[in-house]
């Protein structure tokens, strides 16, 4: 038999991977951490699985969440229970033999002998029911099934990209690649892409953004010296373009409305040379906690984190009119990031997206009182959803009568030397699809103080 990822105590042995992945699933299900945190917390435990097992606990938790529907269909017919054509989420989590059904249907098969290697029964059953799924019919399958998702979620992509939306769904289950960005402060993007390739690794530009560089999938960077001095961070393209669309400037004053982790903080900084000021607010005190260090990492200095008491906290009332340029990455149902979160189409609702939606208004009508006149205002999402995006740009626009000219996307985005910004635009709105762009779905959206 193959070589043990590590020498297995007797008691730990008797863990398999299937049934902690299984575990990691059912718990997903509850939404109260994202699965990679789940993921962590649980392979610290005691089964001492080696790092390919590590890997492919992962890799089958992800495929599992990324195509539920199918799962559930093929899970459905094995156990010998009547056929649904969406799952229930709330009578899957509280059951564990489905939870378990379906991962093994969705272990991937690269996977398999890593498993053979600790649990060999284990991944015997896993080769006769994927045998078994393979013979099964999916062409006369719900939609749902044949595309990955719930079915109010494929109304609404269908409504929005007609007859790719079967494109969309599949490059919404692919992994995302990983995307970095060049902090312009440390070094030349040329310079950072010739030292990657230089270690081996297969670094090209990314397509529009021009500080970006894309690896085709997950890597370890902490090694890289290129991290260690803050040359590089981790950074989606589509994100890297929101920030450009920002226009950020030296010497001006910025805030980060809703700054989160600071991601987009970092891009702005960059842009403005470290000069001026950058306050990165933010309600969520957890969030903001790691901006200091990522900052310093970065060799910015200008950058004030703030934890707001919410969006009309009185502390912004000095600042109402005297920003020159206002970023809002507002929160929301996070369903363009669904090739990195695939649980999010599960834990959203329409009635979730609408509620999103209000508080998205009420945080784009706070932060437009800081533009100061001439200033510019961003207003982004990480969503696909229409009610988070051109709904909420529209109902800005007819609340704020003339105050605030609506800007071309496009134009700042040239302004950036963005690359063939007039493909990322519809209807002068930052408009990314993950099946066109290869981005995270994104949109945004500009206007100007009158
Ligand atoms: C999309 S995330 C921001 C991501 C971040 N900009 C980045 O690039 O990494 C939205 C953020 O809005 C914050 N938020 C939620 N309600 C808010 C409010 N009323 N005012 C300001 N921020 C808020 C959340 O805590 C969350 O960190």
């Amino acid at each position: 038999m193959a070589r043990l990822d590590r020498p297995v105590p007797r008691s730990a042995a008797a863990v398999s991977p299937l049934a902690v992945t299984a575990d990691v699933l059912q718990e997903t299900l509850h939404f109260r951490q994202p699965p990679d945190t789940l993921l962590a917390r649980t392979l610290r435990g005691p089964q001492r699985f080696g790092p390919r097992l590590r890997e492919a606990i992962g890799d089958a938790l992800f495929a599992a969440l990324r195509d539920l529907p199918r799962w559930h269909w093929l899970a459905a017919q094995r156990l010998g229970q009547t056929l649904t054509g969406e799952p229930d989420i709330a009578r899957c989590r509280a059951d564990r033999a489905w939870c378990e059904a379906v991962v093994r249907l969705a272990w991937p098969a690269a996977a398999l002998p890593v498993l053979a290697e600790r649990d060999p029964a284990a991944a015997e059953a896993v080769a006769v029911w994927q045998a078994q799924a393979a013979t099964v019919d999916l062409s006369c399958a719900p939609l749902t099934v044949q595309w990955g998702g719930p079915s109010w979620l494929i109304d609404r992509w269908r409504a929005a990209v007609g007859d790719e939306v079967a494109e969309l769904a599949a490059a919404l289950r692919r992994p995302a690649p990983l995307d970095l960005r060049v902090n312009a402060l440390r070094a030349k993007r040329d310079a950072v892409l010739a030292e990657l390739q230089g270690a081996g690794l297969p670094a090209v530009p990314t397509a529009h953004a021009p500080w970006g560089i894309r690896l085709p999938q997950r890597t370890p960077l902490q090694g890289l010296e290129a991290f260690r001095r803050g040359a590089i961070e981790v950074q989606d393209e589509g994100s890297q373009l929101i920030a450009a669309l920002v226009g950020a400037r030296r010497g001006e004053t910025i805030v980060d409305f809703c700054a989160g982790a600071g991601g987009k903080t970092l891009a702005l900084g960059a842009d403005m040379r470290d000069s001026g000021r950058l306050y990165a607010f933010d309600t969520a005190a957890r969030r903001l906690e790691t901006l200091p260090e990522r900052a310093r990492r970065a060799g910015l200095t200008q950058v004030q984190p703030m934890v707001l008491v919410g969006e009309d906290d009185p502390r912004l009332a000095r600042l109402a009119g005297k920003i020159d340029r206002v970023l809002v990455d507002a929160p929301c149902s996070g369903l363009g990031t669904l090739r990195r979160h695939p649980e999010l189409m599960w834990r959203h609702t329409p009635a979730t997206v609408a509620d999103m939606a209000v508080l998205q208004q009420r945080i784009l009508r706070a932060a437009a009182r800081l533009v100061r006149p001439g200033g510019r205002l961003v207003y982004a999402t990480c969503s696909l959803l229409a009610e988070e995006n051109e709904a909420v740009a529209s109902a800005f626009d007819v609340a704020m009568g003339d105050l605030f000219e609506p800007l071309d996307a496009a134009v700042l985005l040239a302004d950036a030397r963005v690359r063939d910004p007039e493909t990322l635009v519809e209807r002068g709105y930052l408009r990314l699809w993950p099946h066109r762009h290869g981005t995270d779905g994104f949109f945004a959206a500009a206007w100007r103080r009158r």
